[in-house]
């Protein structure tokens, strides 16, 4: 991490429709006046539908922003992440520092980016004014980046979770009380508890060694680190004077481009090299671990701190630790087990509860074989094709503006 100069020329993109429905008015209310005092030029883009981040990413000139900053959920993330990622200049292009203010009703990474900077757990507006706060002082970290391998959609880049069970289908399945807000959750929890599902399928993993964290380690990993530079540092605002380029009423109006498809059939993307994963229909190699258990509750494996605004699932995690932490559930737990598992988790203290069906470890890389022929399978919260699934970490590829 490196003090930089505050990011100078910002492009914020907000959407509208992200949790409650509130985002343009949070901005209004708490964002606007912010960067203002703090100097901060930015260019405020409204999105206006499903992808459309992600179109305005793979085309924009890059060379004109400091920093790329979304205000929703994660999902409005995960777009621009991929988009920049199946540019041509992917390399270049994933090192445009990213920031998050949260709008949506998970806030995962803005939870996360709280956390990393040591200050007590706060929830809604007060994390929304944190997270400005820390988006003002501007300090650059590289942020580990996941490549996920799904069987027939293309490959797609993860930054914060993949997961299949129970959190998976409550995350989806609790879509439909969005407008509550983070309670969402624990709506959903409830009603998943009372109908717990067992999960069987095939996990394995690649354990994380001590020495996985060194520059050998991670040059296998990522074609990225030939040129791994240091944090970056963002140019000095240009112009100091008090300036905004755009408001929500004079939005820059960008241009529509033909729809790309969904997530699941967009084309094969550019990106990193995965040398720790063999083709998703080849065996896997000696120094993989092949769980024994094959009934699951859950499956979770996470590269931030947070699940959602106040679940700290991975305590331990930081934004470029290079490592997956995975965690399952094994069947036979009881639900009155696993929703003590989740209120402890909101404290982070999941982990100390001796729970005998909670299987914590570091990995790089995982597969998971479903065998339930029906089940959910998300990523960063998003719904993507059910069926094997395989990813492989890739330290810091990617820069977040963590205050
Ligand atoms: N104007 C819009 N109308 C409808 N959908 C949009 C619009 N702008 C963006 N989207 C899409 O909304 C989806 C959800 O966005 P996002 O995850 O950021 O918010 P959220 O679902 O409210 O948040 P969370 O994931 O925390 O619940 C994204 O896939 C994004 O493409």
């Amino acid at each position: 991490m490196s003090q930089m100069s505050r990011p100078c020329q910002m492009m914020l993109l907000v959407n509208p429709q992200s949790g409650k429905g509130q985002a343009l008015t949070l901005y209004n209310n708490h964002i606007q006046r912010m960067l203002n005092e703090a100097g901060i030029k930015h260019t405020l883009v409204i999105t206006e539908r499903q992808n459309h981040a992600r179109e305005m990413v793979k085309e924009a000139d890059l060379s004109q922003w400091d920093a790329l900053v979304i205000m929703s959920g994660d999902g409005l993330l995960y777009e621009v992440i991929n988009g920049l990622l199946e540019r041509p200049d992917w390399e270049e292009a994933i090192r445009t520092p990213l920031g998050i203010l949260p709008g949506g009703s998970g806030n995962a990474l803005a939870a996360s980016i709280h956390h990393y900077s040591g200050a007590s757990p706060v929830t809604s507006e007060e994390l929304l004014v944190s997270c400005g706060f820390l988006l003002c002082k501007g300090l650059v970290s590289h942020m580990d980046m996941v490549s996920v391998h799904l069987c027939s959609s293309p490959r797609l880049f993860s930054f914060l979770s993949l997961a299949w069970g129970f959190v998976a289908d409550v995350d989806i399945e609790s879509e439909k009380y969005r407008h509550f807000g983070a309670v969402r959750f624990t709506i959903g929890t409830l009603v998943r508890l009372a109908s717990l599902r067992v999960y069987k399928g095939r996990l394995a993993y690649l354990p994380a060694t001590r020495d996985h964290n060194s520059e050998e380690a991670l040059r296998s990993n990522t074609m990225l680190c030939k040129d791994r530079v240091p944090p970056v540092t963002l140019p000095a605002v240009r112009d100091s004077s008090f300036h905004n380029s755009c408001h929500s009423n004079n939005s820059l109006k960008v241009r529509r481009v033909e729809s790309t498809p969904s997530r699941s059939v967009t084309k094969a993307l550019p990106g990193p090299h995965d040398s720790l994963l063999p083709p998703l229909d080849q065996p896997l190699p000696d120094d993989w671990v092949v769980v024994p258990e094959e009934d699951f509750v859950l499956m979770l494996a996470m590269y931030q701190s947070h699940l959602a605004e106040d679940l700290l699932a991975a305590p331990e995690a930081t934004p470029d630790d290079g490592v997956i932490h995975l965690f399952y559930v094994r069947a036979g737990i009881s639900p009155t087990a696993l929703l003590r598992l989740f209120l402890a988790m909101e404290k982070g203290a999941h982990l100390t509860t001796n729970c005998q069906h909670l299987v914590y470890t570091k990995v790089r890389a995982l597969r998971l074989e479903p065998y339930s022929p029906k089940g959910i399978i998300t990523v960063d919260g998003e719904v993507v094709e059910y069926g094997p699934v395989q990813a492989a970490v890739h330290r810091g590829l990617s820069r977040l503006i963590t205050g």
